[in-house]
């Protein structure tokens, strides 16, 4: 690959050291020059043995004029000495912001700070730096933030006003700040009031509720301005223009956790501030045609609906509910008959159980074609074949405790590899995994392999299918006829390990569906995956902590391997 162009280059000063300093469209760098090196006028080619850094040009927070006052504050008094002496023959510097990489996939914004005796040099600098930012079209410019003031520990408002509004003003973001004032409130602004032509993006100050409540809003507001009947289950929804940024604050974030790797709310505002996009999935639940919630992480019915339905009475004990919760409905082990029903998804949409983990530039969510053709054509056409005959669908019926679709891996600090670790955040696909009657040793078995490297699907009563919708239906209250001939091995393919009522509960009644953390009023569900709805200003977990230089030809062009990453 040709190098590209300098666009500047200079030598100019950095803690006190004179460094070569060069500019192209995709980098910054500059590089020490070796002290016993005779000095000659302008770039040289030839600094063997310096130190040297890269910055992307699109990792790039700002770029300005460096104060007197902010000047190399952090020095001892020897070397305030010398800046002073250095100040006095430099008196003008200017600092560019950029990202840092620390470490489990947080950032934080590092500073650099270039000296030099020409005035009109650093604002040239800091013009052409900003002239190439300015093309990043992708970065938001003005942003409508709500924060929750009660969500996780309270901190929403003071998160935002000590760690993110400082970073938004150094990037020139405007931010319209709206602080809720009651649940929904959020959701309700975004529905009808809010004048969005004006922004390039929602920011959400909350945790998974928050999000839930700007997903909600923002869909709905789509699909009304495109005159799209949100209660038609077959609607094709239209995909929102604006983007999602989630600043975590929260008792459950793993919406953040799953997008980004991390629940930081620096990380996630340098995430909003460089434009990152993560396309996501969007689940819409019907009942009986009438729509009820979108869901984007986990739907589910039996063991995880039992556990929030629980939780919810004893919102009083904090968030120590879940546990109390968790151990109660895994002791009552009640399994819940129905049937499931599901349109599988292609074969190039990878399976559960391939351990391809989604990551940044996940190559199975591939972007969605603008214009209607190639895969994304085929699928629609083979449903429209498939729902004549019910060609393409798959019918199980039986008895289960737990019926999950995770839309996402569903990881979580307690779960580092979540519900379904291989699922992916843009594949028009969820996960459904389908957990039989078993006997209670089987299912705490099943349930340790989430917290630890083992492979939780591998039991004879539990299987998991990468489909593209499916239905439920809950078996009406029979006490009277617990044996179903549907249920037999021969249809379902599955013969069940718990046979004796002296392990499992039958539960006369339903079990509840909780999508995303909310409690669903119906068990009988209709549930199509939606692809790439939402887009989040996020990149996806990234495999390895480094910097990551996008153009291998950089500006050292001779001499590649002196590069270092910063810091
Ligand atoms: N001003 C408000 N007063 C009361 N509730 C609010 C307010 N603003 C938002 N909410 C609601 O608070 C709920 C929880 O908020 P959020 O998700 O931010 O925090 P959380 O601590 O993670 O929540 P959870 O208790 O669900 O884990 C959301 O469902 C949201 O609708």
């Amino acid at each position: 690959m040709e190098p590209q162009a300098r666009l500047l280059s200079a030598i100019l000063f950095h803690k006190h050291r004179q460094v070569e300093v060069a500019l192209n469209r995709s980098v910054l760098a500059w590089k020490e020059i070796e002290r016993s090196r005779k000095r000659s006028p302008g770039i040289s080619n030839s600094a063997e043995t310096a130190h040297s850094h890269a910055v992307q040009v699109c990792e790039i927070v700002a770029v300005c004029k460096t104060k007197d006052d902010d000047q190399d504050s952090k020095e001892t008094m020897k070397s305030q000495k010398k800046a002073k002496q250095h100040s006095h023959l430099y008196p003008h510097a200017f600092t560019v912001s950029y990202i840092r990489r620390t470490r489990q996939h947080q950032w934080r914004c590092g500073d650099v700070t270039f000296h030099s005796a020409n005035q009109g040099l650093c604002e040239q600098w800091i013009h052409v730096i900003n002239e190439q930012l300015s093309l990043l079209t992708n970065r938001p410019k003005s942003l409508l933030v709500y924060i929750n003031p009660y969500g996780g520990k309270r901190h929403g408002r003071r998160i935002y006003e000590q760690k993110v509004a400082p970073l938004f003003r150094r990037a020139c973001i405007l931010a319209d700040v709206i602080v809720t004032e009651r649940a929904n409130h959020a959701r309700d602004h975004l529905k009808t009031e809010a004048n969005l032509d004006k922004y390039d993006g929602v920011v959400c100050v909350g945790g998974d509720g928050m999000f839930s409540e700007i997903l909600h809003g923002l869909v709905t507001r789509t699909q009304t301005d495109n005159r799209v009947d949100q209660n038609q289950p077959d609607a094709e929804l239209v995909p929102c223009s604006l983007h999602i940024g989630i600043i975590p604050a929260g008792s459950t974030d793993c919406i953040c956790f799953a997008t980004v790797g991390t629940n930081d709310p620096v990380t996630s505002a340098l995430h909003i501030i460089v434009g990152d996009s993560q396309p996501m999935d969007v689940c819409s639940v019907h009942h009986n045609d009438i729509f009820l919630r979108y869901s984007v992480s986990l739907l589910g019915y039996g063991f995880y609906g039992d556990i929030l339905t629980d939780s919810e009475r004893k919102r009083w004990l904090g968030p120590a509910r879940y546990d109390l919760s968790g151990v109660k409905t895994f002791l009552s082990h009640n399994y819940y008959e129905g049937s499931i029903s599901f349109l599988p998804a292609e074969n190039n949409k990878g399976d559960p159980r391939d351990k391809l983990q989604c990551r940044s530039g996940c190559r199975i969510c591939q972007p969605k074609p603008s214009s209607k053709d190639t895969q994304w054509e085929i699928s629609e056409e083979k449903e429209k074949s498939d729902k004549d005959g019910m060609g393409g669908w798959s019918v199980i019926r039986g008895k289960f405790i737990a019926i999950n679709a995770a839309s996402m891996s569903c990881a979580c600090p307690r779960s580092p590899r979540g519900l379904s670790p291989s699922a992916h955040l843009a594949d028009g696909t969820t996960d459904l995994i389908l957990v039989r009657k078993c006997s209670r040793l089987n299912f705490l078995r099943h349930l340790l392999q989430h917290t630890n490297k083992e492979d939780q699907f591998d039991h004879s009563f539990v299987e998991v299918h990468r489909v593209r919708k499916f239905r439920f239906q809950p078996r009406q209250h029979e006490l009277d006829s617990l044996e179903d001939l549907s249920d037999s091995p021969k249809k379902t393919g599955f013969s069940p390990i718990c046979s004796a009522q002296t392990t499992c509960n039958y539960s006369t009644s339903h079990s509840s569906w909780t999508s995303d953390g909310e409690i669903l009023p119906h068990a009988a569900i209709q549930v199509s995956v939606h692809g790439q709805l939402i887009r989040l200003f996020a990149r996806g977990i990234e495999e390895q902590q480094q910097c990551v230089l996008e153009d291998p030809c950089t500006l050292w062009a001779l001499e590649p391997s002196t590069y270092q990453s910063v810091d």
